[in-house]
């Protein structure tokens, strides 16, 4: 099997991709993207509306996210991406089919995601979408599954260890 080379946090609003996945690619010396930047800004406008995306919404955002997982896959070292990527069909275009792209789905009750939701003051995304996104997730059958109710070095270490990295 080859060895991830990007590896993606997935899963809902809320759920830590991007906590866990910063501390992830500082344990694997590796880089840290963050799915969120490559919205163009209509799109971040319309979420912290309160409206959620549509399909054609993230087009132009998951064809970007696949460019640069392109480049990063000639990367020394891992990267780490935190992105929703909540349908199977997303999933597609960001991996392409290519080796070395991996998903770790970060999982947990929507409770729990609601708090940490409400408690995070620096956010564009209202806690009011989460039904939305959990409304269309289709949780992937083959990729590592990982809840959420440990604290983030824990999990970082964990999903390290799982991916053998
Ligand atoms: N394992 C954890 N234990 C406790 N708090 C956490 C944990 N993971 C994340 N948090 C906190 O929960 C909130 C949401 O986490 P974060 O912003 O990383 O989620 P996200 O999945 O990247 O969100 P979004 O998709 O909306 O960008 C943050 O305030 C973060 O500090
Ligand atoms: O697919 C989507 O609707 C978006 O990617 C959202 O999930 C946000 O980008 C992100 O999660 C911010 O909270």
């Amino acid at each position: 099997m080859t060895a991830a080379k990007v590896i993606i946090l997935m899963g809902v609003c809320g759920v830590g991709k991007t906590t866990v996945g910063r501390k992830l690619a500082a344990a694997v010396g590796g880089s840290f993207e963050e799915g969120d930047a490559f919205h163009p800004p209509a799109n971040v406008a319309k979420m912290a509306g309160g409206q959620p995306l549509d399909d054609g919404d993230r087009a132009p955002w998951l064809a970007a996210m696949a460019a640069g997982i392109g480049q990063w896959l000639g990367r020394e070292r891992p990267t780490v991406l935190a992105c929703s990527a909540l349908k199977a069909a997303y999933r597609d275009v960001l991996a392409g089919g290519r080796a070395g792209v991996a998903f770790v789905h970060l999982t947990g009750e929507p409770d729990l995601i609601a708090r940490r939701m409400a408690a995070r003051t620096d956010h564009y995304m209202p806690p009011t979408l989460l039904p939305s996104q959990l409304a269309i997730l289709e949780a992937p059958d083959d990729a590592l599954t990982v809840a959420i109710d440990r604290g983030p070095d824990e999990l970082a270490a964990d999903i390290r260890r799982r991916l053998g990295l």
